[in-house]
């Protein structure tokens, strides 16, 4: 049966939001949320939920469009992006990608700020804060300021990647923030230099291509392939931290369950790493990437079924 226009312009703005980014992006958010709460027995009201996660969802959404937006020259010319809807002119002019982002930035934080009347003030105040934070840092600091001129575009221009977490937790309560908050929005930060630059050397030749300054496109392969295996250490050694955290009456916050999870999963990452290295192949370093994802859902998963134990 012939797809409506309607159907096909929603699919189409819908996959210039890049979903499969912000799922985990969300994911990060409820996998906080769901911790926190556990941890210090908090109910999460429906309208507490409904603003965090449609909120995040929109705000990422956002973020991911007018990137799309800003960087629609060299996605015309990138292979892996120029089939994108902005490149391949399927949403025409331009700037309605751009007039739909800024709508889904208000949007996100609307319901950011909105968690003030859901939980309590603070609480929605620091939402809002940390939504035009991770908006104005993914937006402004890496894709305008950073992304086409700095090799380390994605440390300073990371650290939105922990938004949806801080979000996550500052909805359900304020106590514990910045200690086990900042943390868990840590595992996400100090995981993307690990999942990007696995993909950028694996796409090398494009950006080199846009003249686009990713680490991993940069340097040699053999350079590349041991900075992605340090930075994956980094990571699995920052991922065993929450095993050594306590509460403000001593007690752990996670246990054995958290902490072999991470073990073993990191042992998995270091090896796809390692085979980086010794290859340092298109193939090795897409396996590493792809693995990357599921990486961090599954060290959140971990999070919140320890945290509910
Ligand atoms: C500065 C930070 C980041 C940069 C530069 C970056 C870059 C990228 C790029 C270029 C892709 C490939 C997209 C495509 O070809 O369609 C990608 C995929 C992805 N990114 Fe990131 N990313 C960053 C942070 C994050 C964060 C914080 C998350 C979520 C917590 C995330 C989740 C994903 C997911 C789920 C995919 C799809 C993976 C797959 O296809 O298997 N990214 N990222
Ligand atoms: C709460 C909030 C608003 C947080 C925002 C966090 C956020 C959207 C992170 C996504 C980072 C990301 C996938 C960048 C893509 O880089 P790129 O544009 O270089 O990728 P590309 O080459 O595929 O276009």
């Amino acid at each position: 049966m012939q797809e409506t226009t309607t159907k096909i312009k929603i699919k189409t703005y819908y996959e210039l939001t890049k979903p499969k980014i912000w799922y985990l992006l969300v994911f990060t958010a409820f996998g906080t949320a769901i911790t926190a709460s556990n941890i210090y027995n908090i109910e999460i009201s429906i309208a507490t939920w409904a603003l965090m996660l449609f909120g995040v969802a929109a705000g990422s959404a956002s973020a991911n469009t007018l990137t799309n937006y800003h960087d629609r020259d060299i996605d015309e010319v990138m292979e892996r992006t120029k089939g994108r809807p902005i490149p391949s002119k399927r949403i025409f002019p331009a700037e309605k990608a751009r007039d739909f982002g800024l709508v889904l930035a208000g949007i996100s934080i609307a319901c950011a700020f909105g968690i003030a009347f859901t939980t309590s003030f603070w609480n929605g105040m620091w939402c809002g804060i940390f939504m035009v934070f991770g908006l104005a840092d993914n937006i402004l600091i890496y894709s305008h300021a950073l992304k086409r001129k700095s090799q380390l575009n994605i440390i300073l221009g990371g650290f939105s990647g922990g938004a949806p977490a801080m979000i996550g937790y500052a909805a359900v309560t304020l106590t514990g923030l910045w200690d086990f908050g900042l943390i868990m929005a840590g595992l996400v930060f100090i995981w993307i230099p690990m999942h990007i630059w696995a993909l950028t050397l694996h796409f090398r030749d494009d950006y080199q291509k846009v003249k686009v300054p990713m680490l991993t496109a940069v340097l040699s392969e053999k350079t590349s392939a041991r900075v992605i295996a340090a930075t994956t250490v980094m990571m699995v050694v920052f991922s065993i931290v929450p095993f050594f955290l306590t509460t403000d009456t001593g007690e752990p916050v996670m246990s054995e369950v958290y902490l072999y999870t991470a073990i073993a999963s990191g042992v998995l990452m270091v090896a796809l790493s390692a085979w980086v290295v010794s290859k340092p192949t298109e193939k090795a370093s897409w396996v590493l990437f792809k693995f990357s994802s599921p990486y961090l859902a599954v060290l959140f998963i971990a999070l919140m079924v320890d945290s509910a134990l």
